[in-house]
């Protein structure tokens, strides 16, 4: 089994219980269980600013899915709870991220691991650090940017699932 993190984020519809949703369908992929699940946080739209505020959490999951099939199922979720892909980070019903997968790394354009842009992203490093507290992506130990994330982007914790 391979230890992985997966972003969940939503803007559009019903917050809360698309997160809910997500999780539910991430727990009945194929060999695969939820560990834990960090806080859900309210975060300010990163990347295109004229849209509404996100809820934002992360999953550390166990799994026998292979980072590609793994991958293919999380955008089956996406496609399954109605995502329409349309403005490049404009708003989304769902949107699952394969942040980490066991220390892999890949480089292609349909799948990069770790994900590109965690470091940027306070809605993915604090949650993360939740479930991971010496997180390193990329040599970057997650918990020395997390202060200067928190003060420059909006996130504020919502509530514990
Ligand atoms: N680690 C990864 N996790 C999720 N998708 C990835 C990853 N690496 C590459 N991709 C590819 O990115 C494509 C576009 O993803 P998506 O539309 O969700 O991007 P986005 O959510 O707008 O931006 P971001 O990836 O920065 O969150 C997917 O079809 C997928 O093949
Ligand atoms: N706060 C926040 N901003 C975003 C998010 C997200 O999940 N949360 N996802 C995006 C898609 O890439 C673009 N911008």
């Amino acid at each position: 089994m391979a230890l992985a993190y997966i972003g969940i984020g939503t803007n559009l519809g019903k917050k809360e219980e698309n997160i809910k949703t997500a999780l539910k369908e991430i727990k009945s992929l194929p060999d695969t269980r939820i560990n834990k699940v960090a806080a859900l946080y309210e975060t300010e739209p990163w990347g295109y600013a004229e849209q509404d505020w996100f809820l934002n959490t992360v999953c550390e999951i166990e799994t026998a899915l292979t980072p590609e099939s793994l991958l293919e199922a999380l955008l089956q979720i996406e496609n399954k709870m109605g995502r329409v892909r349309s403005i490049r980070y404009g708003p989304r019903v769902i949107d699952l991220d394969l942040l980490w997968y066991e220390g892999e790394k890949r480089q292609e354009e349909k799948l990069t691991l770790p994900h590109p842009r965690i470091t940027e992203r306070a809605f993915v490093v604090l949650p993360l650090l939740e479930l991971w507290p010496e997180a390193e992506i990329n040599g970057v130990v997650l918990k020395s940017i997390a202060e200067k994330l928190r003060q420059e982007q909006g996130i504020k914790k919502f509530k514990n699932l």
